[in-house]
């Protein structure tokens, strides 16, 4: 049996891409260090995966900010706002992906979206009228080769046309069907060219296959791989699906048309099924993703061994895989030297995860469950593991009706609220965080490294406290907040306060571009031993007589960002979540903290990906989870919320339904479509669509933010909008940052005067 990868990390196992990108974005290195340092990740990842044993080991899954960004260059999708720029090809490259102001003219960044139910983010293709879809780049071509030198024949991993399709955003009049003869014609010659470089496998991911299909997508599909396919020579073409399973598409002929076809058997609720139910094309390869891409958990070789004997009953032709690519978990957990080696001997990340490939294709060819790897896979999984707790789970057991319902209902709340806090029209705040300068994470890294004492740790981090309040009082900023300087991350930082969590020291996973986060793992029970936030709150609050928000992240944000158990539903660990942060809000409350933000900006994140699931298997507990945590407030205190990518026009009912007091939420990037949702649906609960972009360095103008504004006030009423960006301020510089919030307040203080 073969084993293949759908895809590898790339950030570097030390994040040295990260490293070296972020000193080319300050001009500290050149364009030539930052390709070799690409070079050198690609050649010791395709080495380590061919020495262990891989037999389709992939390329072109490399990125130097996202693959999706490197599909739209390949074939001229390069919109005219950044040809007029006239910059070198990877200064245009990177000002799609961040946005440039400069000499040469100032442009927003691409939109940038959630990559289906992960943390990862890509860039939204734009088709313009005039594009020229042809293939412009090399870069699948020059990785094959560059492998193929370092002694490793790859399988070059392509973003299969359909799913390019369905993620790109058309700008003009056209629509697919004006540009999908011209995509058939530029995917045929990097087939083409493929084959004529001998490239055994060629893999196509096609993950939007797993969401529901119309029958025109099905025919969309089907034109599309019959024009391709036409060019198909010697090499080998894999469908690669992901996240889920492939029933609207499974059984029809157009699969048939592969040599072989990836399923994912770990979040693919049905795949098993289908393949018992309806058999598996003969002369077609099943690439059976049965190794776990997403979470951290060793994988369990008695499963996998059942499920792969139950799909040797309708097929013998199967490839081992991983379920998805490995990008979406940390390197390798022999970079963990701070965990004691029982709780590591559950873990296995993208390099052990290789390892298990290998050992279940020894155990299936030849030892059987005599195999060593398979005994010890026996025995970990044998362990009952530490972890519970049955104080939490009796509170869970007892939670009923009454405890997710907040009273009295909003209107009331909203006048009591008017009543009390007497804020301006267009009342101007910020999400949370404000830059994580080089002296935040130092002070952290020195308490980590015990190289300070606790006290010198929290003095620091009041001073910053203090300072940031005054610079958003001299701003002139409404409601204020403490900047989060405690935190790493909104997750890591909560995990490291709750019992049941574990967290790592370097398993870093790429959020977007050189963004990394490191998830907590959800080891057992969760509660909560001690207050959290409440001491800093406070203190921030003491420096000001405006009203400064607690800050925390909701149940639901918490679960999504970690690594979950597995042993026990997502819905109980986010209840047991829920709890823990409910007692932290009342304390807060106790605490004389009068407006409580809980930020939920993964929500979306784990929505199933077909509709039919959505209710069912997640929005039925994961709102009541979120009212959970703030049900027992007074009327008095206002609760706000924030969402990151605003897609969420069609659940729009579910997040009024948060029953939040306030909603911050992105908006710039997506043009603000989500305002004609919420006036459509009725939205009660007041909101701030945020008026600029802080994922991108550049500074808006006062006059690009009352715009913004003006539109929003086409359809939410005044008294219901809020000003402020689209999320934290951790990632951005302090200079811009000031500036970009001096022109917000500006805009908000020039259009009240108007109103
Ligand atoms: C808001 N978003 C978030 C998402 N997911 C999260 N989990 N958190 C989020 O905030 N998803 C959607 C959006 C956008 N995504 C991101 C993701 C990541 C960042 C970000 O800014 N990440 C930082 C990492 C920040 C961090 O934890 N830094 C540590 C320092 C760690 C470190 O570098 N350690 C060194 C050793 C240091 C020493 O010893 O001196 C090492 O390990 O080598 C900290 O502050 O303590 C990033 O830089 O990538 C933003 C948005
Ligand atoms: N309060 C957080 C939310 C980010 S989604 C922050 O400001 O970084
Ligand atoms: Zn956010």
């Amino acid at each position: 049996m073969k084993i293949s990868v759908v895809g590898y990390p790339r950030i570097g196992a030390d994040r040295e891409l990260k490293h070296i990108s972020e000193q080319f974005f300050k001009k500290d290195v050149t364009a030539t260090e930052l390709m070799a340092a690409g070079a050198a990740i690609r050649k010791e990842q395709w080495l380590f995966q061919k020495e262990s044993g891989v037999d389709l080991i992939p390329s072109n899954d490399f990125s130097f900010y996202d693959t999706v960004l490197d599909t739209a260059v390949l074939f001229n999708l390069v919109p005219h706002r950044y040809r007029e720029l006239e910059l070198e090809p990877l200064d245009t490259y990177f000002a799609m992906a961040r946005g440039y102001q400069g000499k040469k003219g100032d442009v927003k960044a691409l939109s940038m979206k959630k990559w289906f139910n992960t943390n990862y983010h890509y860039l939204v293709p734009e088709i313009e009228d005039d594009t020229h879809i042809t293939v412009t780049g090399t870069k699948p071509f020059d990785e094959f080769l560059e492998a193929r030198q370092a002694g490793v024949h790859t399988k070059p991993v392509l973003l299969g046309p359909f799913t390019l399709l369905k993620l790109a955003r058309f700008t003009g009049s056209k629509t697919v069907d004006d540009v999908k003869e011209d995509i058939v014609t530029a995917y045929r010659e990097v087939l083409t060219r493929l084959n004529s470089l001998d490239a055994t496998w060629i893999q196509y991911d096609e993950p939007a296959l797993v969401r529901d299909l119309t029958e025109d997508d099905l025919y969309l599909f089907h034109e599309l791989y019959d024009g391709i396919l036409s060019a198909k020579g010697s090499s080998k073409i894999l469908l690669q699906t992901y996240f889920g399973d492939i029933r609207d598409i499974y059984g029809t002929a157009p699969l048939q048309k592969f040599d072989g076809v990836g399923i994912d058997f770990v979040e693919g609720s049905q795949s098993l099924e289908l393949v018992a139910a309806k058999g598996f094309p003969e002369d077609t390869i099943l690439f059976a993703g049965l190794v776990n891409g997403k979470n951290i958990w060793r994988n369990d070789y008695e499963k996998s061994l059942y499920l792969l004997g139950k799909l040797q009953e309708k097929t013998t032709s199967i490839v081992l895989s991983t379920s998805c690519s490995l990008l979406h978990v940390p390197y390798s957990v022999k970079a963990e030297t701070k965990l004691p080696s029982d709780y590591i001997a559950h873990f296995a990340f993208a390099q052990e995860k290789i390892c298990e490939l290998a050992e279940l294709r020894d155990i299936f060819d030849n030892a059987g469950r005599e195999h060593p790897a398979f005994i010890r896979n026996r025995q970990l999984f044998s362990q009952k593991r530490e972890g519970s707790n049955p104080a939490v789970q009796d509170r869970v057991g007892a939670i009923s009706g009454k405890d997710y319902i907040r009273e009295p209902a909003f209107v009331e709340r909203e006048r009591i609220q008017k009543a009390r806090f007497h804020f301006p029209l267009l009342p101007t705040t910020t999400i949370g965080s404000f830059p994580q300068t080089f002296d935040v994470r130092r002070n952290r890294s020195q308490f980590k490294k015990e190289l300070i004492s606790e006290e010198q740790y929290k003095d620091f981090n009041k001073k910053k406290i203090a300072d940031c309040i005054a610079l958003q009082e001299e701003i002139g900023l409404d409601i204020l907040v403490h900047g989060e300087y405690e935190r790493n991350d909104m997750v890591e930082y909560f995990g490291e306060c709750l019992d049941g969590f574990l967290f790592t020291e370097k398993a870093w996973v790429q959020s977007y571009g050189t963004r990394c986060v490191k998830p907590p793992i959800i080891w057992g029970d969760v509660s909560r031993t001690r207050p959290i936030t409440v001491e800093y709150s406070v203190f921030a609050q003491s420096c000001t007589d405006k009203t400064v928000k607690g800050m925390l992240t909701g149940p639901v944000t918490i679960l999504n960002w970690s690594f979950p158990r597995e042993d026990i539903s997502l819905k109980e660990s986010t209840l047991q979540i829920a709890l823990a942060i409910r007692d932290e809000v009342l304390d807060l409350e106790r605490n004389g903290i009068s407006i409580i933000q809980v930020d939920e900006a993964a929500l979306r994140e784990k929505l199933p990906l077909r509709k039919s699931d959505w209710f069912t298997e997640y929005l039925d507990w994961a709102i009541p989870a979120f009212r959970l945590v703030h049900s027992n407030l007074k009327a008095e205190t206002q609760l706000h919320t924030h969402m990151c990518y605003s897609e969420f026009s069609d659940i729009i009912r579910s997040i009024d339904d948060m029953d939040a007091d306030v909603i911050t939420f992105e908006a710039s990037r997506s043009d603000l479509t989500i305002l004609t949702a919420l006036k459509d649906a009725g939205f009660r609960t007041e909101v701030g669509p945020g008026v600029y972009d802080i994922h991108s360095p550049r500074v808006p103008s006062v006059a690009e933010i009352k715009n913004a504004l003006g539109s929003m006030l086409a359809t939410v009423p005044v008294e219901k909008l809020w000003v402020n960006p689209d999320c934290g301020l951790k990632t951005r510089g302090t200079e811009e940052t000031i500036s970009s919030l001096r022109h917000l307040v500006q805009a908000a203080r020039e259009l009240r005067t108007v109103l």
